[in-house]
């Protein structure tokens, strides 16, 4: 059994085939990341797993269940997080406030439970809080675990976005381009955070990136994606070095 298996899968917008019959296997643990240059349909793949986008054919296998047409809103459920290329934080909440929206917009009790079951209710609510410490510990966010969004520096900010993915539990997490915008100290930073999230909590990884410093130092494996058809799958090593990913990047 595979963890994760994509098969076949393709999207289309009007004319433009923007993943084109992709497939690939993520094993349980593992670091896999997509490259290609822009517009390769890299994002595209990530927004068919998180079933924002619904693809034109192929399927999306997670543990053994086809979720190709899950319902978006029992993504979370299955165990699957994902942060964002662009940072989508409430700017004038704190830290711990985006935290814990993170992991109520998961929240199992319906408000008429809210009104007869006080008693579970809090006990959830508990529950919320506590894995948002421990997120805020791992992460090591206590410096501005009260401070607003909006005064914290971007590099801070990319954490937080890493912190909110994590405190909803998940098993697969999909970061997309984690590195984006960041110097190069909170790009080693990132990839420490990686690593660790790995090592510690078993997370698998399943991440767009462009940073090939980042992505040789946690990849296990490496998929190169152009015009939406794959290119490329092996070590970072083998896949920079392949000549047709050589000349997708050179634009030759
Ligand atoms: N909702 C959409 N409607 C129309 N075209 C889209 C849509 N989403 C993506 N595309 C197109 O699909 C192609 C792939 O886009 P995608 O964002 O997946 O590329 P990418 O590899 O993630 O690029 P980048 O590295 O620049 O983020 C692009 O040509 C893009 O314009």
């Amino acid at each position: 059994m595979s963890y994760l298996a994509v098969q076949g899968l393709s999207i289309q917008f009007g004319g433009l085939k923007a993943v084109d019959d992709v497939s690939f296997e993520v094993a349980q643990g593992e670091v896999f990341t997509i490259i290609g240059p822009n517009g390769a349909g890299k994002t595209t793949v990530f927004n068919m797993i998180s079933r924002l986008y619904t693809p034109t054919a192929g399927r999306i296998v997670f543990k053994d269940e086809d979720i190709t047409r899950l319902p978006v809103q029992l993504v979370a459920a299955r165990g699957i997080a994902r942060t964002f290329q662009n940072i989508e934080l409430f700017e004038n909440a704190s830290t711990l406030d985006n935290l814990l929206v993170g992991r109520h917009r998961h929240s199992s009790t319906s408000l008429v439970e809210d009104i007869l079951f006080s008693g579970r209710v809090r006990r959830q609510e508990l529950e919320h809080r506590e894995a948002v410490e421990r997120v805020i510990e791992l992460l090591r966010l206590q410096h501005c675990r009260d401070m607003l969004i909006s005064g914290l520096p971007y590099g801070v900010r990319k954490v937080i976005e890493l912190g909110r993915a994590l405190a909803i539990g998940p098993e697969l997490l999909l970061l997309d381009e984690p590195s984006s915008g960041l110097n190069v100290e909170e790009t080693d930073d990132m990839a420490h955070w990686i690593l660790d999230i790995r090592r510690r909590l078993g997370i698998t990884v399943l991440m767009v990136e462009h940073d090939m410093s980042l992505v040789s130092r946690v990849s296990d494996r490496v998929l190169a994606l152009n015009y939406g058809k794959i290119m490329a799958v092996g070590t970072a090593q083998e896949v920079q070095t392949h000549p047709d990913v050589v000349a997708a990047y050179l634009g030759t």
